[in-house]
């Protein structure tokens, strides 16, 4: 499953969920038989559970899918990898970029492992911080590389829409293993993931 775009979904699930959705609907004073909301229960548990089928997944096992041993000691930057979360505190999305970086000590990873790894962990109830720490450990774990950077900047939609209402404020959260605690190698790091190449 954990390739797929297409999620197999659990019956038991979607009808528990389903029925929770209805309780909802009804529950904010809606006719939850009206004929634009009659299947709105079972689309929004199939929505959850595509949101939340991290759980489902092992982040470590796609990095070591995908592991090639190699003799590169250079920087390794992946930036600008959209994500989209739920936070834990209102079930309402958070969403934005992370910037990922390592530094191979013998071992290189599959590019497109480390969005899917994001993914693994953004789909599920989160908070950015604990968010930014499991792809930095994820990464460390498996690679074991000279050192990890990870950089999220996300827009929370509980700050938005609702709470405080701020629209344009952006948070930032960052976590470095190894070679990334150095000063000079973090700036480096940093000053890359801002370039204007997008
Ligand atoms: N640290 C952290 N806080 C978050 C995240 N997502 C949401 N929150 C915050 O979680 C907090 C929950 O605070 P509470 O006071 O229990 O909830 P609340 O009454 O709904 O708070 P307001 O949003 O201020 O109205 C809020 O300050 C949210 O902004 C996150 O990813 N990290
Ligand atoms: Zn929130």
């Amino acid at each position: 499953m954990p390739f797929s775009q297409q999620l197999n979904y659990d019956d038991a699930i979607t009808e528990k969920l389903s029925d929770n959705f209805a309780n909802i609907i009804d529950g904010v004073g809606e006719d939850k038989d009206r004929e634009g909301l009659i299947k709105t229960p079972e689309r929004a548990a199939k929505a959850m559970q595509f949101l939340t089928q991290g759980y489902e997944q092992d982040a470590e096992a796609i990095l070591r899918s995908a592991m090639f041993a190699e003799d590169y000691s250079e920087m390794v930057i992946v930036k600008n990898i959209e994500l989209y979360s739920l936070c834990e505190h209102h079930l309402l999305p958070f969403f934005g970029k992370a910037h990922v970086a390592y530094i191979p000590d013998g071992y290189i990873v599959g590019l497109s492992k480390i969005p899917r790894v994001i993914d693994v962990f953004a789909r599920r109830f989160q908070v950015q911080e604990r968010l930014t720490d499991q792809v930095l450990q994820a990464i460390h774990k498996t690679l074991n590389p000279l050192g990890v950077a990870v950089v999220i900047e996300a827009r929370h939609m509980c700050m938005m829409m609702r709470g405080v209402q701020k629209q344009t404020s952006v948070t930032t959260t960052s976590a470095f293993t190894g070679a990334f605690k150095a000063e000079r190698t973090r700036n480096e790091f940093l000053k890359l993931i801002t370039s204007d190449l997008g």
